[in-house]
């Protein structure tokens, strides 16, 4: 992605070669501010604060939150530590889970001299992993466009709504939902993007339209209560979101609000598309609802917000009556039924466990 004609992907290793640089997420939409990790408190604490979010981003820091904890000290107990400390960083993304599996498996053989240096690999190479997983969900998501812009008359745009922040910021490149987007407005197809501001955090507001406006693509903030209005209204053409933790049999859990899109594009025949890279399937669970673990966040987010006043000052105000409970669930789960299909690096698949398992065999078999 570029910001101002200079290509950026989200987290990078300095030139030092050791310590890692991350695109501050909280400093969205008013600053493109970086931040540096140096130690595993500062990787922990970025994926706590959300400095760094989205579910195959949270995994590539965790890859990397491992790898500074090992500079320290490359034993058995560190690197158990270590994988403690960043499991318990945010509950729902199985993405954490899954580098940070990936990095202990490979690891714990060696002997500690060794580790450091295949660490530092193995963490690169999940991040060049995603940024070519997303390259394909563009190109299989492309098709679903294509198909939809064909019976348009000319002029007219594809409309596909989103929700929360799947884009090239929730990814190392790129963006899930993002991609067949992205990949479309390259190609010269006319899309425009319903983006839904996705409260509390924003975001949809924050974060995916920075990412649309600055890519060029047309694009139109709604508040989360507009989508099915707009689908009413034939204005939507399909919905594309990410998603945190998908299970085997495609149960898909995404930040909340996306079940309730979901429903009304079952209504309204709308297509409802989930993009979705392989290690964001949780091989282990069948049944979303009752077996994925929501992460509840602080009532705060509900009854503050944080934007820009008129004078440019950045100030928080409280936007609910004073004395009032909030609660935050940060994610919901959409069931298999009221997905159209899975855009992965593999295809488009239904969202059931035939079709995930023939995609992915390998996932299944004990040394996966
Ligand atoms: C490719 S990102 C998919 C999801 O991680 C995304 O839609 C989402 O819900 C992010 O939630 P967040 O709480 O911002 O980490």
């Amino acid at each position: 992605m570029k910001v101002d004609g200079k290509a950026y992907r989200t987290i990078w290793l300095n030139p030092d070669g050791w310590s890692v640089e991350i695109i501050d997420q909280t400093k969205f939409p008013y600053a493109f501010e970086t931040a540096t990790l140096r130690t595993l408190e500062d990787a922990a604490h970025a994926i706590r604060v959300m400095q760094v979010r989205g579910a195959p981003l949270i995994g590539a820091t965790a890859a990397y939150g491992l790898c500074l904890a090992l500079r320290e000290d490359a034993s058995d107990q560190r690197l158990a530590e270590a994988y403690e400390v960043l499991h318990a960083t945010r509950p729902t993304a199985i993405n954490l889970r899954w580098a940070l599996e990936r990095m202990r498996k490979l690891l714990l053989p060696l002997p500690e001299a060794d580790r450091l240096s295949v660490a530092y690999r193995e963490a690169a190479a999940i991040c060049e992993e995603d940024v070519e997983i997303n390259r394909s969900i563009g190109a299989h998501g492309l098709t679903l466009i294509e198909k939809i812009a064909a019976t348009k008359k000319p002029g007219e745009p594809v409309n596909v709504l989103t929700h929360c922040n799947a884009g090239w910021l929730a990814t190392v490149d790129w963006g899930t939902a993002t991609a067949p987007v992205y990949t479309a407005h390259d190609r010269g197809i006319d899309v425009h993007v319903w983006v839904d501001e996705t409260r509390p955090r924003n975001q949809g507001g924050f974060l995916t339209a920075w990412e649309l406006f600055h890519h060029g693509v047309p694009h139109t903030v709604i508040v989360d209560n507009a989508g099915g209005h707009l689908m009413q209204r034939g204005q939507v053409d399909l919905v594309i979101t990410g998603t945190d933790r998908t299970t085997l049999r495609g149960d898909v859990c995404n930040k909340i609000g996306t079940y309730l899109k979901a429903l009304s594009a079952k209504d309204n025949s709308v297509p409802f598309y989930v993009a979705l890279p392989s290690p964001t399937i949780d091989f282990s669970i069948e049944d979303g609802i009752r077996e994925i673990p929501i992460e509840e966040r602080s009532n705060r987010e509900v009854t503050h917000i944080t934007g820009r006043g008129e004078d440019g000052e950045i100030r928080t105000i409280e936007v609910v009556s004073s004395g009032s409970g909030a609660a935050n669930p940060a994610f919901d789960v959409t069931p298999a039924r009221l997905v159209s299909g899975l855009i992965t690096e593999r295809g488009v698949l239904e969202a059931s466990r035939e079709a995930i398992l023939s995609a992915f065999p390998e996932r299944m078999s004990p040394a996966a």
